[in-house]
């Protein structure tokens, strides 16, 4: 696209580009909250609908078949040859009915054997994962065409930002929402997903506005409309034949392999590995915004927070050295007066399986834009990238092998940093491996090798999980012994070892091709 001197469009302006991302991000947090939410009502899934852990991960796993076989790719060439508007409105409207099928599925509309409720289950969340990947794409190309030039990778960094606080939000609160049943869960999580379409379609006239603008624009200055390449298979034989390419896309199914199925099952874990509850006591720390005596102190939080946030982003050369201090002092004081606050609700949520799971999600929403300043000012994606696995490798030992619930909490944590530094530093790598006329491939082919990966661990947890237990399977649904996880986490420390291997080979190769990673933004090799 290209730029117009003498006007402007509705994108040169700093509150339209914000309300944009408001909108399109609004999929992102209803399709991850939808793809992550079943991961606090495992043990409810089991109780009501009688769901073993293989049938459990069986359900999860689906997701990604139609995507193993290649429907992003299909999604990308519909976005390449019908556009971003009607390619959200198609996938992100097939990710709403396959989530009314799952909630139908689960309420025995189709019929109330076990077995007619898992595959009816199983068609919707096919369904769903189609659309879930092909909206991912979709939104990321909607940020790239507003915020190009402009705070590109803030924006990213927020948009994938919305789709973390709707995992957090749909692992910590769907049990509450469901009051002791699956099928509300399941309908409250795919309302979202409609709700959010109405979102998208706001989204859309400002779209066309925007194409208007441009086209008036470039009529008026007598410039080509540019074209943006379409999805070709020769450029696929390209990528994959380029080594950088081969080992982030490998890395990108090892690591996202080891991080998105632990997070299905993490509540599962904490809960019968630790003695984690699955609700909260009753009427007792369930603090949510609204409908709690503490709303009035948390709107006051958060407004100075934002004001500490907004503040501290004012470009350095307007603000002195003494604003900036007082700045981060109000993010830092306002952070110590929420926890202090809010200490016995916290002490409550971290014995919780569901909510302490969810911080993992919710950690990376801060952390990830820090780490991705720190990769645009000084660089070092590939050796980030080799941390992360290693803190990966980490996490899943601490969690599996030992039994001590401090090593836990600093297996989590180290899994919400490791899930923070490696997304910050690959996908911005990608964008310096690939030419920009071939992102949109280079992703499909990306997200569709992740999701071999995802598919096979996403089922392979619940089903070792099974296998392991074998001989205690009885006395676990009778609630008198607890799953061992021991084995189906170590599994994942695989993940983390090939990944960190991986990652030395990206290294390896960037040295010799010379992207480089290793180097901040904008700055090339000699
Ligand atoms: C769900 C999707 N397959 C995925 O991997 N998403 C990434 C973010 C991709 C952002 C590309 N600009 C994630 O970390 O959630």
């Amino acid at each position: 696209m290209k730029k117009d001197t003498s006007g402007k469009t509705w994108k040169d302006s700093v509150a339209l580009r914000w309300v944009v991302l408001i909108l399109v991000s609004g999929l992102m947090f209803s399709t991850y909250w939808f793809q992550d939410f079943f991961s606090g009502l495992k043990g409810l899934m089991e109780s009501e609908l009688g769901f073993t852990s293989e049938e459990f991960g069986r359900l999860i796993g689906f997701t990604t078949i139609a995507n193993m076989f290649g429907m992003i790719i299909v999604g990308g060439i519909i976005l390449d040859k019908w556009g971003l508007r009607l390619a959200g409105l198609l996938f992100g409207g097939l990710a709403a009915v396959g989530a009314v099928i799952v909630a139908l599925g689960s309420a025995g509309f189709f019929g109330e054997d076990k077995s007619v409720m898992l595959n009816t289950m199983i068609l919707g969340r096919i369904m769903f994962g189609s659309g879930l990947e092909v909206v991912c794409v979709v939104c990321t190309r909607a940020v790239v065409k507003w915020f190009k030039g402009y705070e590109l990778a803030l924006a990213m960094a927020i948009n994938v930002g919305f789709g973390r606080l709707g995992t957090a939000l749909g692992m910590a609160l769907s049990v509450d929402i469901g009051k002791g049943f699956v099928t509300p869960a399941i309908s409250f999580a795919a309302t979202l997903i409609g709700l959010t379409l109405i979102m998208f379609l706001i989204y859309i006239v400002f779209d066309i506005k925007l194409d208007r603008q441009v086209k008036g624009q470039n009529a008026g200055n007598n410039l080509e409309e540019e074209e943006e390449e379409d999805f070709r298979f020769s450029d696929l034989i390209k990528l994959i034949t380029n080594s950088s390419f081969l080992y982030i896309a490998l890395l990108c199914v090892t690591f996202y392999a080891g991080v998105f199925p632990f997070i299905q099952y993490a509540p599962d874990l904490l809960v019968n590995k630790f003695g984690f509850s699955y609700n909260l006591p009753e009427g007792q720390g369930n603090f949510i915004l609204f409908g709690s005596t503490n709303f009035g102190n948390t709107m006051v939080y958060v407004g100075l927070f934002i004001f500490g946030l907004a503040f501290s982003m004012i470009p350095s050369k307007r603000k002195t050295a003494a604003g900036k201090m007082l700045a981060y002092l109000v993010i830092f004081a306002v952070f110590y007066a929420a926890i202090y606050s809010m200490r016995d609700t916290l002490s409550l949520w971290l014995q919780n399986g569901p909510k302490t799971a969810s911080l993992i999600p919710l950690g990376t929403i801060l952390f990830t834009p820090i780490f991705g300043n720190y990769v645009d000012k000084k660089g070092k994606a590939a050796s980030l990238m080799i941390l992360g696995s290693f803190l990966l490798i980490f996490a899943h030992i601490s969690l599996s092998v030992f039994n001590n619930v401090i090593l836990g909490y600093l297996g989590l944590v180290s899994l919400g940093v490791a899930f923070s530094l490696v997304p910050a530093a690959m996908w911005p790598s990608v964008a310096k491996i690939v030419a920009e006329k071939r992102l949109g491939t280079a992703y499909a082919t990306m997200f569709t090798l992740q999701n071999w990966g995802l598919g096979l661990f996403f089922w392979g947890i619940g089903a070792v999980l099974d296998l392991a237990n074998k001989q205690n399977l009885e006395a676990i649904r009778a609630g008198e012994m607890m799953y061992d996880y021991t084995i189906p986490v170590l599994m994942l420390v695989v993940c983390g070892v090939v990944s960190i291997f991986l990652s030395f080979l990206l290294k390896k190769a960037d040295r010799r091709q010379k992207y480089g990673l290793e180097l901040p933004s904008g700055q090339k090799p000699e």
